[in-house]
């Protein structure tokens, strides 16, 4: 029987993370999970060591600091078991943008954009010297939404989707399989962390549903997947407009629109 990857979880402790772990510990995958809390992700550890009897290892890890966040890239390079990247850590901050407090901003995009690009880069020569390979990025259909008011939050959700997109695009060839996952309100503590009572809203998913589907379209190698999305025809008329364009930039003079103020 061919050896399943190692899958390495960031945000693992608990919601979407910690469901992610306990699907992969039951397709048979080891894992290694990564979170500051140490003793949830313990529980979470011996409950599936002893249900699936995959071999777990808990990597405690605040993502927002440098050297925890290098040890983390160290392992991604080194541990040749490890063929799965769920970039999955990621938090929210509640307020407008003129109430957020810009060193909590800053936190935010390196959780939610820069840790991910350090990651991926991490790990995918590794993978494409392979040719073979998965990194799941978890973005949010925030990021297709500048009218949710939550803007550096969506902002770094698009750069996921963007992320997402390119690498798809330069890694697949290789062998290399991205997929982004846009999820949208989802029970977890993210709302906790957000100022918002998640109870007080309608259309909030349940986060098993939301990995079980997010896992049907990893199994089929969507690049982009949206569990809350029914109608995909309306992705693919979006994605489809932003390719139509592309070929009406190469232009060296502006449009005839620019060419007289006013
Ligand atoms: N729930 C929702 O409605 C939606 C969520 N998402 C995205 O899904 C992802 C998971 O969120 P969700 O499960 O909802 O959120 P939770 O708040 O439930 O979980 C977040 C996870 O990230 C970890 N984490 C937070 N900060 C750090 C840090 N500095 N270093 C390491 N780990 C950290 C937490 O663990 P610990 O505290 O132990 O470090 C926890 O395991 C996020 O990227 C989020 O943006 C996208 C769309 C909707
Ligand atoms: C706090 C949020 O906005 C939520 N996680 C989402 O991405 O929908």
């Amino acid at each position: 029987m061919t050896q399943r990857p190692a899958v390495l979880i960031t945000g693992a402790s608990t919601g979407i993370g910690a469901t992610y772990a306990e699907r992969f510990a039951r397709r048979g995958h080891d894992l290694v999970l990564v979170a500051r809390n140490v003793a949830r992700m313990e529980t979470l550890a011996s409950r599936l060591r002893q249900e699936t009897g995959v071999a777990i290892d808990i990597f405690q890890a605040d993502l927002t600091q440098t050297s925890d966040l290098a040890r983390v890239e160290s392992r991604l390079r080194d541990d040749a078991r490890i063929g799965i990247l769920v970039n999955n850590a990621g938090t929210a901050i509640g307020g407008s943008f003129l109430e957020q407090d810009v060193d909590d901003m800053t936190r935010l995009v390196a959780l939610n954009a820069t840790v991910l690009v350090r990651l991926a880069s991490a790990i995918a020569p590794r993978l494409a010297a392979a040719g073979d390979g998965a990194i799941v990025n978890i973005s949010s259909v925030v990021g297709l939404i500048p009218e949710f008011g939550s803007t550096v939050y969506g902002a770094t959700k698009a750069f996921v989707l963007f992320l997402s997109q390119g690498l798809a695009h330069e890694l697949g060839p290789k062998g290399v399989y991205v997929q982004a996952v846009l999820p949208a309100a989802t029970r977890t503590e993210i709302w906790d962390h957000a100022g918002v009572d998640v109870n007080t809203m309608g259309n909030v998913m349940e986060v098993a549903d939301l990995v079980d589907a997010a896992l049907v379209g990893f199994d089929r190698r969507e690049p982009v997947t949206i569990p809350p999305l029914h109608d995909a025809s309306q992705w693919d008329a979006l994605d489809g407009a932003r390719k139509a364009i592309i070929g009406s930039f190469g232009n060296a003079q502006p449009a005839e629109r620019y060419r007289s103020p006013v």
